[in-house]
């Protein structure tokens, strides 16, 4: 029956190259400019044939209705896994599901709490550190500031390891790790690893130093035998016994998942972060808000676990920012089958990007999509607006397994910042998406510090009347919901 449909429309491009150029060189504007034109669902033509999905029906039918049709690509899968093995992120069907009933019971919120203190030291850490430079009247770069933050509380929450001393090295070998993936997913000729370019060389060294401290860290705890007062995540990786069969993990399986979260959730909430840096300094009044509620609730304590459900207005200002800038600009999906979607034919083996970024601007769902407003979710404005035009974790069961982890982090992070500093962009610096594997600013965000005062009681009072706190309990759960899938 699909054979009768006609495939989508989209771009005929260049008679050989098809969309490949624009892909590369700005694949944002060529993918907007195409759906725009064409729809919710394009196709590209090119070397490789790719259709790009923004429409939130259309991600619930491959997310959720006919998720074992949907896996990701195989040449997602293989580029991915030369770095971090046969994780999470890389395994499909029954492998897939056996490694996420052993990995999603460490994710879950209330294990996860204990590591509220160990993020808000870090960040307590780095606002010293900018303190210091304050005073010498130097600023930051946004961008490198969040990647070391939170390379630092990923490797304490992982394995309890501090790695300030070797915090450069570490950082270098995560970051050729993840550049080196990004020009492997778009590289017209890959090269294996075995080749020795300059390239390869480089990743490899990096991969092998990597290799050597997780085996190391997890032959030391084999050795000492596993936490279980205050265990860390290897800790619990290491104990948690798959429910229906009771194995537990190799030293492979183990390394291949410490691996993948670190390529998961590194990069991700330090992009966030870093994008939320720069959304204060462009909206004073909205940030104003926040920080009003921050020293409400928290005064100029550090953050801790408990006062986090009441930084109401503070979780939609996050939920926004990863609206504008979802960190997972999109996923790659294949369908195994021929496929209908939106009236037209789908064929096994397509390339599927599914469009986080566009569906978050899709003008259907959003009112003024690219202008920064928080409380477009609360309760009244969300009516009627589809669970899948928020995606910034997916949805379904293939979602964001560290969904809980990075909203605590983001959480806590954001507070510790608007209880220390005002941040200004430099006047004159650029900011341009950068859209690799995740969505960075390609010329880092470099600011002033400026630091803070706490606000006036009446300023206090007056964040969050009565009606918008109703709204706002809405919007936590709800958007909760939506990235719990
Ligand atoms: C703002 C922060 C984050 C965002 C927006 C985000 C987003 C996402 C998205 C969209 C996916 C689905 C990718 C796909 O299917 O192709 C995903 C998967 C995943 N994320 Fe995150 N992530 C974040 C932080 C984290 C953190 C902190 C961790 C762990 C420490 C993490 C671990 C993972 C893992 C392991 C998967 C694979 C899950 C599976 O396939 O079962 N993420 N994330």
């Amino acid at each position: 029956m699909s054979g009768l449909r006609p495939l989508p429309p989209g771009p005929a491009g260049h008679p050989v190259l098809g969309s490949a150029m624009g892909f590369r060189s700005d694949p944002i504007t060529t993918f907007r400019k195409a759906w725009r034109e064409y729809g919710d669902l394009v196709r590209f033509r090119g070397p490789v044939t790719v259709f790009l999905v923004a429409n939130p029906e259309y991600l619930k039918h491959i997310l959720v209705d006919h998720v074992d049709m949907y896996p990701h690509p195989d040449d997602f899968n293989r580029k991915i896994s030369v770095s971090v093995g046969k994780g999470l992120v890389t395994s499909e069907g029954d492998v897939w599901r056996q490694q996420r009933r052993m990995v999603a019971p460490s994710f879950r919120r209330e294990p996860l709490e204990r590591f509220a203190s160990v993020m808000a030291d870090a960040a307590e850490r780095m606002l010293d550190r900018w303190a210091a430079l304050a005073a010498r009247g130097e600023g930051i770069d946004a961008r490198s500031e969040t990647q070391e933050l939170t390379l630092e509380i990923l490797a304490r929450c992982l394995f309890r390891a501090d790695w300030s001393a070797q915090a450069a090295e570490m950082g270098d070998a995560v970051a050729v790790q993840l550049e080196h993936l990004n020009r492997k997913l778009i590289a017209v000729v890959d090269l294996p690893e075995s080749v020795p370019t300059p390239a390869n060389r480089r990743f490899v060294k990096a991969r092998d130093l990597l290799d050597k401290t997780v085996y190391a860290l997890i032959a030391e705890r084999r050795a000492t035998q596993v936490d279980t007062e205050v265990p860390d995540l290897l800790s619990m990786l290491m104990a948690a016994a798959d429910p229906e069969t009771g194995h537990l993990m190799t030293d492979q399986q183990l390394r291949d998942q410490v691996m993948t979260l670190f390529v998961a959730g590194h990069e991700t909430v330090a992009t966030t972060l870093s994008w939320i840096c720069y959304l204060m300094s462009k909206y004073p009044e909205e940030t104003g808000r926040a920080r009003a509620e921050v020293f409400e609730v928290i005064g100029d304590r550090k953050p801790t676990k408990d006062d986090l459900p009441q930084l109401k207005y503070l979780k939609l200002f996050i939920a926004e920012a990863l609206r504008l800038y979802p960190p997972l600009w999109q996923v790659a999906r294949m369908p195994l089958r021929d496929d209908v979607i939106g009236g037209y034919r789908v064929p096994a083996g397509s390339f599927m990007l599914l469009s986080t970024y566009l569906t978050h601007r899709h003008p259907d769902y959003w009112d003024n999509p690219e202008g920064f407003d928080p409380e477009r979710f609360d309760k009244e404005r969300s009516a009627g607006r589809p669970r899948f035009a928020y995606v910034p974790y997916v949805g379904g069961p293939r979602n964001c397994v560290g969904l809980a982890f990075a909203n605590m982090e983001l959480t806590i992070v954001t507070a510790s910042i608007l209880q220390r500093f005002h941040l200004d962009l430099v006047p004159g610096h650029p900011i341009v998406m950068q859209p690799d594997i995740s969505l960075r600013a390609k010329h880092g965000i470099k600011m002033t510090l400026r630091k803070t005062t706490a606000p006036s009681t009446a300023a206090r009072l007056a964040i969050v009347d009565d009606k918008e706190r109703e709204n706002s309990e809405y919007v936590c759960e709800h958007a909760h919901r939506l990235g719990q899938g």
